[in-house]
């Protein structure tokens, strides 16, 4: 009886922006954080997961910051060019991916500005998609009341809240199909900014797997003490 092969994970980590938002000295994932840079602590979230087989990092181009981090990779670690966009360097992660590893494997889409990922919501993700027939994202119920703006800065609308839910990363599909679905929405112009729109582009239907709120994305300066606040918390507590 021929032995199927377990498929592997990997991690897939865009790290290619400038942080304009932030309007930092440096791209933001450069930026110090509870005594590493911002990136540093998102890679070894993958480095020390045992269920992880392999990382590619997507830096820019030009990046001249990447060189001086003290990185240890205890697995495979590819470091690749990014794009214009964060669609176009997960793009090109997914290539180089895709000329080493099964295409059935599982690849998990992970934004180098999201350090505060925890191991239980890694496994949680693992464990609930590893089987899933399309894959599926980390995400939180929105909790608070959705305002629609109008061209004046009033109140539109009232956005009904109910099925709402706030994307994060990791999300997690099959290697071949997201790298399939990402490359036709780009041949068709449809500048996506996370992987499962270009899933539901291809129209599939992405598993939303509740997270914590903890996850969150680095993106202007007062995110830099929240992202240290739960780093810290992690450290005491474990969670
Ligand atoms: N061309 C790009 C743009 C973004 N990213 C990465 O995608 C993640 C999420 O993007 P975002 O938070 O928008 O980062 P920036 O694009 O750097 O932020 P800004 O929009 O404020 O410039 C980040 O880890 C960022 O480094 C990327 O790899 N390549
Ligand atoms: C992928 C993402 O983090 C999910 O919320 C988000 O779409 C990234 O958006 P950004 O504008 O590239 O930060």
């Amino acid at each position: 009886m021929t032995k199927t092969k377990t498929p592997g994970f990997w991690a897939v980590i865009p790290a290619a922006g400038v942080g304009r938002r932030m309007g930092a000295d440096r791209p933001k994932q450069y930026l110090p954080l509870a005594g590493r840079t911002v990136l540093e602590h998102t890679l070894d979230i993958f480095f020390r997961h045992p269920r992880i087989s392999g990382v590619v990092l997507v830096i820019s181009a030009d990046d001249g910051w990447f060189k001086d981090l003290d990185i240890k990779a205890n697995k495979p670690l590819w470091v690749v060019d990014g794009g214009t966009e964060r669609c176009h360097s997960v793009l090109n992660g997914l290539g180089v991916l895709m000329n080493h590893v099964d295409s059935q494997d599982w690849v998990l889409v992970h934004d180098a500005a999201r350090p505060c990922l925890s191991d239980e919501d890694l496994d949680h993700l693992l464990d609930t998609l590893h089987n899933d027939p399309v894959g599926g994202i980390l995400a939180t119920p929105v909790r608070d009341t959705k305002k629609r703006a109008g061209p004046d800065g009033r109140i539109a609308a009232t956005v009904d809240r109910g099925a709402m839910w706030r994307a994060f990363t990791p999300q997690m599909f099959r290697l071949g199909a997201l790298e399939q679905a990402l490359a036709q929405a780009l041949a068709e112009d449809f500048l996506v900014t996370d992987e499962a729109s270009a899933m539901e582009h291809a129209g599939q239907a992405p598993l939303l797997v509740e997270g914590s709120a903890r996850n969150i994305k680095i993106t202007q300066p007062e995110d830099l003490s929240l992202a240290a606040f739960y780093l810290s918390r992690q450290q005491t507590t474990g969670h």
